[in-house]
């Protein structure tokens, strides 16, 4: 039972699906984060959570759109005001036709209060027309404000976040969350509205009767509690549950996407994946069956409790009238009244459940957004210096934030090196060494562990310099650089995405780069959409790919360009040339960060160290680190392997001492 307490639901048991391909359960446990914590509370305290949800809504309309925003008000106050008036002439109407006369003279005292009854539903339906223009005109732009802050907030945090499947959930949430803040407004209209006629209600029936109010109350708790407890149970499933959706609508896309299409057809892939397709659904139907059940318990249970509340208000009038101590109009206006505050009431416990529900959301929005401003790359921080010399790791250690359950270790202990401006730089090593874990550090995408170790721009440390201007020095083209679906001039010309992009400047960079011959093969020269998929897209192989990204990471003109395996998926000749092109570049003193597993291709670097399980291994220039006396090998080795391999000469071209061949 979810209802008031604190339990956790009774989550389904992981599926041998969820086992087999994602190693274990999906879903989270809800009530192990202080963030889930409001919801142990108990109805009394989630009214009173109410008020602080609904402001949050508010205040994003109030951002989105004032103006409209008070129209809106406004607009329902001002129906609330004319169903009360119209309810008080009804009232006067019965009690003109209810009493003694002619039906023409009973009709003629009636009439002034039926004009009034006319009136006001005109006004009503006036106001009704201009709160929804209103609002559907303020609808979208909240949901625009709503996602744009959490967009513009999160794509400014830390990179660390954006790995954290905490930070994940958090987003998922949010997403909902400013969709959840448009439909609030719609919600909240109407839920005013019908508080707004029930005070109404409620206030004509306090003159009719005292008694009749408290009856009017209670006829509505069962229905309120049912309400909220159902709201309550899919919120919590949906937190439960939503790794696991993210995880079937990733199953579901990887049958139509375009990367995994060729192995999904060989392969026959589709058939396995379609299978735990069905099972991953299966599991979430099964959620949504418990969810269902719950709700037609809870259902029963308040509609029991409604209608034994309505049994003793009909009573307590019958009573009334029985008595004498009500006479037959003011009993016919207090039936009209309890039907009027009932349904009204009924109406807003059904808007203020929706509301609830979707301000939990809107609520995780909010959260997300101060949880994305707390790990934000801090702004300011100390100027980097003009004329850098270098930048130096000093006993730089760097461990990964942990996942949930699991301690890593460090990937980086205990790096001192230095990366001499001007110069090629070379980082060579093993598989999973730190190599891209390294190059994340100097672009200033991560820091080194607290106390441990520190990177020094010169002497300014990166821990204290202004994050933004160390970004601004590095041109990064990463194993992982993003093939945008835009066209060649603004894949490359997003390198500078500040400024109008240069076409002169993109052809000269992907001169630089090797990508002027991928260019010249483009149906629509720079306007071609390197992207399959849409109208006028085209695609071009991996090798291109990694032109273009060279090409952008040159347009960006950092001062320091690094680049993380520039040749893996090269030709022999675009190998040669980008290479050559690496050399050109250094010659004009650009300096170049160069990753590679192809060693021969930094003989000609002036510095290369090498990486090993995340320590420096031994650095040096290629004559230092081939030679038996001033390399230990850790280079020599695989670079000898490599030559043999493929024919390559085993050592600088212009060397005359013949290393060791070990
Ligand atoms: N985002 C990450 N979160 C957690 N661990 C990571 C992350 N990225 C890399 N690692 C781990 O850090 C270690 C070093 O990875 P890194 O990518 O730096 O190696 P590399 O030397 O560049 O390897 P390769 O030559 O294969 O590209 C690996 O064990 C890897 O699992």
């Amino acid at each position: 039972m979810i209802g008031g307490g604190g339990k956790t639901p009774a989550l389904t048991s992981p599926s041998a699906s969820e086992e087999l391909l994602f190693g274990g359960e999906l879903a989270y446990d809800v009530f192990d984060k202080h963030d889930g914590a409001f919801l142990k509370l108990g109805l009394w305290q989630m009214a009173r959570q109410f008020p602080k949800l609904i402001a949050i809504g508010v205040r994003l309309a109030h951002m989105a759109d004032p103006g409209r925003l008070r129209t809106v008000g406004l607009a329902e106050l001002g129906r609330g005001i004319t169903q009360a008036l119209g309810l008080v002439a009804v009232n006067g109407v019965l009690g003109h036709l209810l009493a003694g006369g002619s039906t023409n003279e009973r009709l003629q005292a009636a009439l002034p209060a039926l004009t009034v009854v006319a009136v006001t539903a005109l006004a009503g339906s006036l106001l009704r027309s201009a709160s929804t223009a209103a609002a559907g005109t303020l609808e979208p732009k909240v949901q625009r404000v709503a996602t744009e802050r959490y967009l513009a907030l999160v794509h400014r945090v830390e990179l660390s976040a954006i790995e954290d499947d905490e930070f994940h959930r958090l987003l998922d949430g949010a997403r909902f969350g400013a969709d959840s803040a448009r439909r609030m407004i719609g919600y909240c209209t109407s839920a005013l509205n019908s508080l707004i006629s029930l005070v109404a209600a409620a206030g004509v029936l306090a003159v009719l009767h005292p008694v009749l109010l408290p009856l009017l109350v209670l006829m509505t708790v069962p229905s309120a509690w049912g309400s909220l407890t159902v709201s309550k149970q899919r919120y919590i499933s949906f937190h439960a549950f939503v790794q696991h959706h993210r995880a079937s609508h990733l199953l579901a896309q990887m049958l139509i996407q375009q990367e995994a299409a060729a192995e999904v057809r060989v392969h026959e892939v589709g058939g396995f994946l379609l299978t735990h397709y069905r099972s991953m659904s299966q599991t979430s139907e099964r959620e949504q069956t418990r969810l269902a059940r719950n709700a037609a318990r809870t259902g029963l249970v308040s509609d029991a409790g409604g209608g034994a509340a309505t049994l003793l208000t009909y009573g307590a009038l019958g009573l009334l009238l029985w008595s004498g101590s009500m006479d037959l109009a003011v009993a016919g206006t207090a039936v009209l009244a309890i039907r009027t505050g009932s349904s009204s009431l009924e109406s807003m416990v059904g808007q203020v459940t929706e509301l609830y529900g979707e301000s939990l959301f809107v609520a995780d929005y909010e959260r997300l957004c101060t949880e994305a401003a707390v790990r934000a790359i801090p702004s300011g921080g100390e100027n980097l210096p003009e004329q850098l010399d270098e930048v130096r790791f000093e006993n730089v250690t760097f461990t990964y934030p942990a996942s949930k359950g699991e301690s890593p270790g460090p990937t980086l202990r205990d790096v001192s090196l230095t990366f001499p401006m001007g110069k090629i730089i070379a980082l060579v090593g093993e598989n999973g060494s730190g190599k891209s874990t390294l190059i994340k550090l100097l672009s200033g995408l991560y820091l080194p562990d607290e106390g441990k170790g520190t990177i020094w721009w010169n002497t300014v440390d990166a821990a204290r310099a202004d994050r933004a201007q160390i970004f601004s020095r590095v041109a990064l083209m990463s194993q992982a650089f993003y093939q945008w679906p835009f066209t060649f001039r603004v894949n490359v010309g997003i390198g500078r995405p500040g400024q109008p992009i240069d076409d002169d400047a993109v052809r000269t960079a992907a001169a630089d780069s090797g990508a002027d011959t991928v260019l010249a093969k483009l149906p629509h020269g720079l306007r071609t959409l390197l992207a399959r998929g849409y109208r006028r897209g085209h695609q071009i192989s991996g090798g291109q790919w990694q032109r273009v990204g060279i090409a952008r990471a040159r347009y960006r003109q950092g001062e320091i360009l690094i680049v993380d395996e520039p040749t893996s998926a090269l030709d022999a000749v675009a190998e040669q040339r980008a290479f050559d092109q690496i050399q050109a570049l250094a010659a004009t003193g650009q300096t170049v960060v160069l990753i590679t597993h192809r060693l021969h291709s930094v003989r000609h670097a002036d510095l290369i160290h090498v990486l090993k399980d995340g320590q420096v291994a031994e650095s040096g220039t290629f004559d230092e680190l081939m030679h038996p006396d001033t390399g230990n090998g850790t280079f020599r080795k695989p670079y000898l392997l490599q030559s043999h391999a493929y024919g390559l000469p085993a050592q600088r071209d212009t060397d005359a001492a013949a290393p060791e061949t070990a």
